[in-house]
């Protein structure tokens, strides 16, 4: 059946929402099968005031976990690598169960703790304490490792950035290149995403940019200009800057097929039921909306910026929304409203 069409009036709705609940600023990006629209709100830029744009760059956050996925799925269809096998037969002795496989890695299915909760309990000092920080893959694993695992391998779903930390070890491992190559060889290259872009370790974001705030956890504290920052603490689980456009390319790329086989895409979207209205495959969420309509993609959630970013089954429609703010609950569950204007229209 065809999609209702969008509705840009709920959707600027849902963007002067997320401002008004603590946003400095907010932008929406819809192709629709050609056809592009766009809507922006607030600021990119406290101090200057000068407004966000939706050809801003941003922080993609763990968006960027849809990537490295791609490029394991990819090295899978090129029989490189067997998803069923042992992280431990490709990195040996790194974990402490050898019965943890890629794809339980892949489904935040492993139990590997996530060390995250630890880093940033304070939002603000956890912050300020890795912000300018270096972390090896092998460092940021030896801090999962500190903990018990959440489940037994494969037994339940258990969110964890230490997933994909492994998976950037694979990746290094198995292509004997870094996954910025690997990311601008397999996806940014092919794909021509002129805005998206791997520097870590560098703490800048390159061209025009929205500056990203962090909410403290206090009430009433000033926002933390978080825009700078190595993102080591998260790698290739959330190191990507990207756009609205680029990742909406992305997206509807992928679920239109043409970055995995169709059997590979196929293991990408085999689900695990997250909560009422999510799932989780590899690397990939599914949201099913009000309407009756599912959507695909991700979501991203790194100081200073919240993301979502999704596609229809086809990928022939793809939204990908922005709030420059984090750890303000408020602005995540307005943002959620963008899927439901993007893809379920008007009511
Ligand atoms: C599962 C999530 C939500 S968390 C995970 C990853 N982001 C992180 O792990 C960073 C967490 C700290 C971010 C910080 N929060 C705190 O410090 C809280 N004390 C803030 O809001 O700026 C990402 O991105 N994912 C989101 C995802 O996949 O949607």
């Amino acid at each position: 059946a065809a999609l209702p069409a969008p509705d840009i009036a709920g959707l600027d709705e849902v963007l002067r929402t997320a401002v008004t609940q603590g946003a400095p600023g907010a932008l929406a990006r819809i192709d629709d099968n050609g056809t592009t629209y766009q809507v922006t709100r607030g600021v990119a830029d406290l101090s200057t005031g000068q407004d966000i744009s939706a050809d801003d760059r941003f922080r993609v956050g763990s968006v960027t976990k849809s990537f490295s996925a791609v490029v394991l799925l990819q090295l899978a269809d090129e029989h490189r690598v067997d998803l069923d096998a042992p992280v431990n037969r490709y990195l040996p002795k790194l974990l402490p169960d050898d019965s943890i496989t890629v794809r339980h890695v892949l489904g935040h299915r492993s139990g590997l703790y996530d060390y995250t909760d630890d880093m940033f309990t304070q939002s603000v000092s956890g912050f300020e304490v890795v912000r300018n920080k270096v972390f090896t893959y092998q460092q940021l694993v030896a801090l999962a490792l500190k903990k018990p695992r959440t489940n037994a391998p494969g037994a339940a779903y258990s969110y964890s950035n230490t997933n994909f930390v492994v998976a950037g070890l694979l990746i290094e491992k198995l292509t004997g290149h870094s996954v910025k190559t690997e990311y601008e060889n397999r996806i940014i290259n092919p794909l021509e995403l002129r805005d998206t872009l791997y520097v870590h370790p560098d703490t800048r974001i390159p061209g025009r940019y929205a500056h990203g705030y962090l909410t403290p956890d206090t009430a009433g504290e000033e926002l933390v200009d978080a825009t700078d920052q190595t993102v080591s603490w998260a790698q290739s689980a959330g190191a990507v800057i990207s756009s609205a456009k680029d990742l909406n390319t992305f997206f509807s790329a992928l679920l239109g097929g043409k970055l995995l086989s169709e059997a590979r895409l196929a293991e990408m979207e085999r689900f695990t039921r997250v909560d009422s209205t999510s799932s989780y495959g590899l690397g990939l969420r599914r949201r099913d909306l009000s309407c009756g309509i599912s959507v695909y993609g991700h979501t991203g959630s790194v100081q200073g910026y919240y993301t979502y970013a999704f596609a229809t089954e086809d990928g022939r429609r793809a939204v990908t929304a922005v709030a420059n703010t984090s750890n303000n609950e408020g602005v995540l569950r307005v943002m959620a409203g963008v899927l439901e204007s993007a893809f379920c229209g008007k009511e």
